[in-house]
């Protein structure tokens, strides 16, 4: 932060917030070191990546080192998402409350998507994740790093969060991780200052409300309602808190945290509800307010829906797919135009429901479309763990190749199998490729494909 200097009044209206040190504060910033970390994605194993774990997350890990991500074809593979230590947390609050009976999870303002991937860890096919995101030019890396994740039991929306309004009781879990200041990111995008005021925070602390009572009735009794910041203001925090629980049936939730961790616990003013607040120089990772609640009263009735249009599947197109998947029959197989899709049979149901009042950007696994007999294969699906890697050809790739890959630029294989391969680098999936007899189509995605030269890449997609 050398050129820049904290906003006016921000250091004096943080005096009396629960935790803060002002030296220690302004020490840590000024020293600009945030530390670079990583979440080993545990549906796709890799065991190549060291580090220092993250004392809350068993998948969090801090990097010596901060790497260039994107000439790391791991990154690419969705083996790991690059993740600010602080807010794995929520991570470790959902090991804390999640019952063992299926689940439908709502992730409300998710893009990029780092909170969607760490929820998703913790889940079971037998639980559904719906991440919404309202701004739509945002919903693309949200599908991308949903689809490098590569689990079949998600769906992605772009909506208002008044629209969620008709799901009464619909969801077990919702977690909101608001807009707001962004205080907590000061350390790691000093730039992020220029935009902050009182004022701002005001209109943000206007907002949260307005987020939070429009969720409220899709969530269900007994249900828990996750709230999360990365500003450091009460009136975005605590007051929030106070006013939820005098505004509803709300019920404040302790989360165990081992001291040493250097989290600090608040308490709200009027309500006593528990927060939970992260200072860099206290904890390893950026500034973060997370907190839990839970509904104590009936949510009503989600008015029953019938989806009377029964969509014709074909079925002689369904064998043409079903052998590119690993155990199809637990799969619910759809088509989306022409493109067909696959999403863990327990969810038909609610996918349906939330089809008939939802914006649906993404719905599972997009598998590809059919020309004639054959199946072109979807990017999608090679990322995805519900691919049968044994119906196609595997072709390891060393880093150079990987890295021209994926470039999308010409590659020499000296491979005798020939057809529609996936492109492996140490086991992972990047992609598909057409292997012909002389020569072999490179099918990365043109939009995904690596653009730049080696530099440190971009810090997207860190919270
Ligand atoms: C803090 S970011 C979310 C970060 C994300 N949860 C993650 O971990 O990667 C807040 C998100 O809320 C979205 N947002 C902005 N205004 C909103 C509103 N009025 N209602 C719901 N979401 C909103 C933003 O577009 C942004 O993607």
């Amino acid at each position: 932060m050398q050129n820049h200097q904290f906003p006016i009044n921000f250091l004096e209206s943080l005096l009396n917030e629960p935790g803060f040190d002002h030296q220690n504060f302004v020490d840590t910033h000024q020293k600009n070191d945030s530390p670079t970390s990583i979440r080993i994605n545990p549906f796709k194993k890799t065991s190549t990546k060291t580090g220092e774990q993250v004392p809350w997350c068993a998948d969090g890990l801090y990097l010596y080192t901060r790497p260039s991500f994107t000439f790391d074809p791991l990154f690419h593979a969705g083996a790991y998402y690059v993740q600010e230590a602080s807010s794995m947390f929520i991570g470790h609050i959902l090991k804390h409350i999640k019952p063992e009976a299926p689940v439908n999870i709502i992730d409300l303002c998710a893009a990029p998507g780092g909170k969607s991937t760490l929820l998703n860890s913790a889940m079971t096919p037998d639980d559904l994740l719906v991440a919404n995101e309202i701004i739509k030019t945002r919903v693309p890396i949200l599908t991308d790093n949903l689809a490098r994740w590569g689990t079949a039991n998600t769906i992605v929306t772009n909506n208002d969060p008044k629209d969620f309004g008709r799901l009464t009781g619909f969801f077990d879990i919702v977690l909101v991780d608001a807009p707001c200041s962004g205080s907590g990111m000061f350390r790691k995008d000093p730039d992020a200052m220029d935009e902050w005021s009182p004022a701002n925070v005001n209109l943000c602390h206007q907002r949260q409300e307005r987020i939070l009572a429009d969720i409220y009735p899709a969530l269900k009794e007994d249900g828990y309602l996750i709230y999360s910041t990365c500003s450091y203001s009460h009136q975005e925090n605590e007051d929030i808190l106070d006013w939820l629980c005098s505004t509803f049936a709300l019920e404040s939730i302790r989360i165990p945290v081992n001291k040493e961790w250097g989290i600090v616990e608040s308490q709200s003013t009027k309500k006593e509800a528990w927060g939970y607040r992260f200072y860099p120089g206290l904890v390893k990772g950026e500034g973060l307010f997370a907190s839990v609640l839970r509904k104590r009263e009936s949510s009503g009735n989600l008015t029953s829906f019938k989806n009377n249009k029964n969509q014709k599947v074909p079925h002689n197109e369904l064998d043409l797919i079903k052998p590119y998947i690993n155990d199809p029959s637990a799969y619910y197989f759809f088509k989306v135009n022409e493109d067909w899709m696959a999403i863990n049979q327990q969810h038909k149901e609610s996918l349906n429901l939330l089809q008939h009042h939802l914006y649906i950007k993404k719905s599972g696994v997009c598998i590809g479309k059919l020309a004639g007999r054959d199946l072109i294969p979807d990017h999608e699906l090679a990322l995805s763990i519900i691919v049968n890697k044994d119906a196609a050809v595997q072709t390891e790739l060393d880093y150079d190749q990987a890295i021209l890959y994926l470039r999308r630029e010409n590659l020499n294989i000296d491979e005798a199998k020939k057809g529609w391969s996936l492109m492996n680098f140490e086991g992972h999936t990047l992609g598909w490729a057409k292997l012909l007899p002389n020569r072999v189509n490179n099918y990365y995605p043109k939009e995904l494909r690596i653009l730049s030269s080696p530099r440190p890449s971009s810090k997207e997609g860190e919270r």
